[in-house]
């Protein structure tokens, strides 16, 4: 399968997952927030949220869709030695303060397996006494690359406890025979900016958004810019957004469901007004032309109308709770087919009253596996539970990297 986005909707025909394993139970209550985690989180109930969201993926896509978990791809990858010296000596050079180069040798000896489990949990009984921090965040993989056209966005992260997730990532891309496609349209930004795969959405083959966030800085969101308009993506819109942990990506408040349909957090989208910048380029050099709003951006540069669906409905207390457990953060499995965390009643109320059948997850696989399911003949927004999920402050979205999508 070519790999290919150029679509956030379209219908998902690969996609890269991380169902949490041993790593999120490392994390200790004194941990969490360095780790990026709102609380300590079960992982037999996380892992079972994580299975039932795949099972819906599973029924929903077409029969020769993929599910990739993205330990099998760097294990796949980890069997060249070059490429663990690689993520080896990246390690040494990115986290200077673990003091990972009294160790190289060791780190070299060590079989694929044992080296991605001193990877992720950080420590493994072949090299005993060593630890580092665990990488519990490793779910979220929208955050570590994007596929954008025919060309892949290596995400550079703001904070640290991030940063061996997007080695590995790098790692991948660069010598796992899956992305060879990538090669030369590898779009990477340099170590002093960061950029996130939760800041960027590809609303056509010709516009990607950008959020401007905690996470994403401004000179990171400019060379990316560059070199998303060199792989032929016209027009990218900056969206500048609250710096806060509530909303750290641009995907925590705005996600697009269908064609013609976002789901968007009312405070930070739909009233905010001229904070969108759109970036194209001219004779060789990146223009800026400032917009009035985020809908009249996308109306004017995608051609049609978009309605923007309320995260958490009418109430304000509502849509600050919603937002806060991703309620805005849909994931589209084709046009107008979205999945959600259950607990965002209100949104999903909102979404009913826009024509979206409601479905439990259990519902949903009831009626439609076994049978070979045509999207365009639905609109259906599916829930599922994500309690234990969401204390990672991640919903579906986060939890995806999609790699192709039909065109
Ligand atoms: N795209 C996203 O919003 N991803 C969620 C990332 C959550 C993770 N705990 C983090 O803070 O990086």
């Amino acid at each position: 399968m070519s790999f290919s986005i150029t679509s956030e909707t379209n219908r998902l025909q690969s996609v890269v997952v991380h169902t949490p394993g041993n790593e999120v139970s490392l994390v200790n209550p004194e941990l969490k927030d360095e780790l990026l985690f709102d609380d300590i989180i079960f992982e037999e109930d996380a892992r079972k949220e994580h299975q039932d969201m795949l099972k819906i993926f599973d029924v929903a896509m077409p029969e020769d869709g993929e599910i990739h978990q993205i330990t099998d791809l760097f294990l796949e990858c980890f069997q060249n030695e070059d490429a663990r010296s690689y993520c080896i000596k990246s390690m040494i050079k990115e986290l200077k303060h673990e003091n990972l180069h009294t160790i190289e040798q060791d780190l070299l000896q060590l079989p694929p397996k044992d080296l991605l489990q001193f990877i992720v949990e950080g420590t493994t009984p072949s090299i005993p006494g060593f630890t580092m921090h665990p990488t519990p965040n490793m779910l979220f993989t929208r955050d570590l690359a994007v596929v954008v056209n025919e060309s892949i966005l290596l995400s550079r992260p703001a904070k640290q406890a991030r940063f061996r997730e997007s080695i590995l990532t790098e790692t991948m891309v660069r010598f796992h025979p899956m992305f060879e496609q990538f090669r030369g349209k590898t779009i990477k930004i340099s170590d002093q900016e960061s950029i996130e795969g939760g800041d960027v959405l590809v609303a056509s083959d010709k516009v990607v958004l950008i959020g401007m966030s905690e996470r994403t800085s401004f000179s990171g969101l400019m060379t990316a810019t560059e070199g998303l308009l060199k792989q032929g993506v016209e027009h990218v819109l900056a969206v500048d957004i609250p710096k806060k942990r509530s909303s750290m990506h641009l995907d925590t408040i705005f996600t697009f469901a269908s064609d013609n349909e976002c789901v968007a957090f009312p405070p930070a989208i739909n009233e905010r007004k001229n904070n969108i910048v759109a970036l194209h380029s001219q004779n060789g050099a990146v223009t800026a032309q400032s917009m009035p709003s985020l809908k009249i951006a996308l109306e004017e540069l995608i051609g049609h109308d978009f309605t923007f669906i309320k995260c958490g409905g009418e109430q304000r207390t509502n849509q600050f709770r919603e937002q806060w457990t991703d309620g805005a953060n849909v994931f589209s499995l084709a046009p107008g087919i979205i999945v959600g965390y259950e607990r965002n009643t209100n949104t999903f109320h909102e979404l009913q009253k826009h024509g979206y059948e409601l479905m439990n997850q259990y519902e949903f696989i009831e009626a439609f596996e076994n049978t070979s399911f045509d999207p365009s003949e639905h609109k259906i927004a599916i829930s599922f539970l994500g309690h234990e999920l969401c204390r990672g402050r991640g919903g579906a979205r986060c939890m995806t990297m999609p790699i192709a999508r039909a065109k």
